[in-house]
């Protein structure tokens, strides 16, 4: 009969999808630990041609990307994006604005009458002019204020990691002195 409860077999298709890019892991914490809280479906932005894995190689393209409006190719577009009502974007700061390959994403997706939610990580200078180009490229989407978030900078890690290599070697340095000396 009607009333007999059967167990749902179907996979539940869910209607948020979390999209997010990041370089250094950051924006992935947020975006797993969003995954955690929510029925949802994860999905990594990545350009055709990845970014450099050198950081100044990296920053370097991303700063002529950037002057020059360039939208790299997706790696791949969503599956079924229509499917989807709500789209939590998530990306790092880079020069002050969005990650040109958020601008491909957000151009080559149909995001008309859909909430997208952005969240965002940046190394302590703020969202730029995310938020508008946010605005620019999805006019027809409904934008949830951003949330974000302060992270630590691959930057500073590496100035970190330079300072400590000089200390050591003025450290042994020191040493070998020493040892001349006796
Ligand atoms: C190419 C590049 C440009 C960046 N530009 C900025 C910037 O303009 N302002 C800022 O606050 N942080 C900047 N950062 C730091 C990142 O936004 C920050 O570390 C972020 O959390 C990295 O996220 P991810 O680990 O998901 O890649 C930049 C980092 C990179 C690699």
């Amino acid at each position: 009969s009607k009333t007999t409860a059967l167990p749902d077999v179907k996979p539940r298709q869910s209607t948020t999808l979390i999209a997010y890019f990041t370089r250094s892991g950051n924006t992935r914490v947020v975006a797993e630990q969003l995954a955690r809280k929510l029925n949802a479906n994860m999905f990594v932005i990545a350009p055709a041609t990845p970014y450099p894995a050198d950081y100044e190689a990296n920053v370097e393209q991303a700063r002529r990307e950037r002057d020059a409006g360039y939208q790299p190719p997706l790696k791949q577009r969503v599956p079924g994006f229509s499917g989807y009502e709500r789209v939590f974007i998530g990306f790092p700061i880079w020069g002050m604005t969005a990650p040109p390959v958020i601008r491909s994403f957000l151009a080559q997706h149909d995001l008309t009458d859909k909430t997208l939610v952005p969240f965002i990580t940046h190394g302590k200078y703020g969202l730029g002019d995310s938020v508008t180009v946010l605005k620019q490229l999805a006019p027809r989407a409904t934008i949830l204020d951003a949330y974000s978030q302060e992270c630590d900078q691959e930057r500073d890690t590496m100035n970190q990691v330079n300072s400590w290599l000089s200390r050591l070697s003025a450290d042994s340095n020191q040493h070998e002195l020493t040892h001349a000396k006796s």
